[in-house]
């Protein structure tokens, strides 16, 4: 099979796992109405998660075409500051797990899997989360957004959770639902499975060289069969 040697599987969170899209766009629209700054609906601000909390609130302000938030810091630093806020009160409030993610979860552990959450969501907001989920017993490694000098798409988180895992990059095996998931998996020679349901940033995954791409979590338990 072609991922056998494959023994410690690296989970990208949101889009993956979880659906976390009406908890950000409120958080994120909160923010923006508290600016007078126009807000979006949830399928444009769907496009913008996957790049860190920096980069959605930036794409937030961003929307509106008079403000280049690159150019004024003041702004977005108090925009990331209210977000920050927002998302810690709501972060719960409509987030649930694609279906069949627990079971598979589960069913993975039992055969022996080593498991690992590697996301660019700000890390002290995803242990609550998982734990509100009951996921959270899952994984061994958690790497957040802010835990490392760089985020996906570059390697390097990738390659941290396998060392923190003990395992080689040769035994890691990479489930995501972005370009950036995809490029930081090729970029660290690891293979990847890309879900189609999640939150893609626009460009389809089947474009951009994922080694497979499956419509619904629970296919990854055939993927790896042995
Ligand atoms: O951009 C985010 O905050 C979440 O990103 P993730 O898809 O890496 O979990
Ligand atoms: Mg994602």
């Amino acid at each position: 099979m072609r991922f056998r040697d494959r023994t410690h599987l690296l989970f990208d969170l949101d889009g993956t796992l979880i659906d976390s899209v009406p908890d950000l766009a409120k958080a994120l629209n909160a923010t923006l109405q508290e600016l007078g700054l126009p807000t979006y609906d949830e399928a444009t601000i769907r496009n913008w998660i996957g790049n860190g909390a920096a980069m959605l609130v930036k794409r937030g302000l961003a929307g509106n075409r008079q403000i280049d938030p690159e150019q004024d810091e003041a702004l977005f630093s108090e925009a990331m500051e209210r977000f920050l806020g927002h998302y810690e009160r709501v972060l719960n409030d409509a987030t649930g797990l694609y279906p069949g993610v627990a079971e598979t979860l589960d069913a993975l552990k039992d055969a022996g899997y080593t498991m690992a959450v590697v996301t660019n969501k700000p890390s002290q907001f995803v242990g609550p989360i998982l734990r509100n989920l009951s996921i959270d017993s899952f994984f061994d490694v958690i790497v957040g957004g802010e835990d490392l000098p760089r985020k996906k798409p570059d390697p390097l988180p990738l390659l941290h959770a396998c060392e923190r895992m003990g395992c080689g990059k040769d035994q890691a095996l990479m489930i995501g639902d972005s370009a950036n998931d995809i490029l930081a998996a090729q970029t660290a020679g690891i293979p990847v499975i890309a879900v189609s349901y999640g939150y893609d940033n626009g460009r389809s995954v089947r474009e951009l060289g994922a080694d497979e791409v499956i419509g619904e979590f629970t296919e990854i338990l055939k993927k790896l069969q042995r």
